[in-house]
């Protein structure tokens, strides 16, 4: 496994336009994106941009119960960081080498908010932290 670039930090929000007026307002977010619904991921999602194509912060609230994010917020009602994402330039290849570590690796790759194909480790396998490994989008090697 080879680490590549932090794409973005995942953060469970209860109310995303409250966080979003938090990002613009405390934090002096101006490049944050229209939130959108993903609803085979059960989220509602948007992207604050930090300068100079850095790292996101990732906002996500749930679209239902069933929401992977609402256990979290069941059990962290002010929301928090939910999961860290990395890209790798091959997502087979990766998947492949997590399973040969025996980590667990959390449904389907699936097709993520940035177009690209991504997979969940579970966070007792990966030091406590739920980890997204996404590919990289093409151009961007
Ligand atoms: C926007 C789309 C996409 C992108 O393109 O970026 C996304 O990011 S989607 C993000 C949401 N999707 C996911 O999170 C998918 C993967 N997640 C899951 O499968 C589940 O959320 C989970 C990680 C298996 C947790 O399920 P849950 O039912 O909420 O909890 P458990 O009871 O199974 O928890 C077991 C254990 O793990 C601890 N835990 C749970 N979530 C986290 C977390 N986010 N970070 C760290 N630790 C976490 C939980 O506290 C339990 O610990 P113990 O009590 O010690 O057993
Ligand atoms: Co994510």
């Amino acid at each position: 496994m080879q680490l590549g670039r932090m794409n973005h930090v995942g953060v469970a929000v209860p109310d995303i336009e409250e966080a979003i007026a938090f990002y613009r307002n405390v934090m002096g977010a101006d490049d944050v994106t229209e939130p959108f619904d993903l609803p085979e991921q059960g989220v509602r999602v948007c992207f604050v941009n930090t300068p100079n194509g850095g790292t996101q912060v990732e906002l996500l609230s749930p679209l239902s119960d069933q929401s992977p994010v609402a256990g979290f917020l069941a059990r962290n009602p002010a929301g928090g960081q939910h999961h860290i994402c990395f890209e790798v330039p091959d997502i087979a290849a990766a998947r492949s080498e997590f399973e040969a570590m025996g980590k667990r690796i959390l449904g389907p790759t699936r097709i993520g908010a940035h177009g690209t194909p991504i997979f969940f480790v579970h966070p007792k396998d990966m030091q406590g932290q739920l980890t997204e490994i996404m590919e990289t989008p093409k151009g961007e090697h």
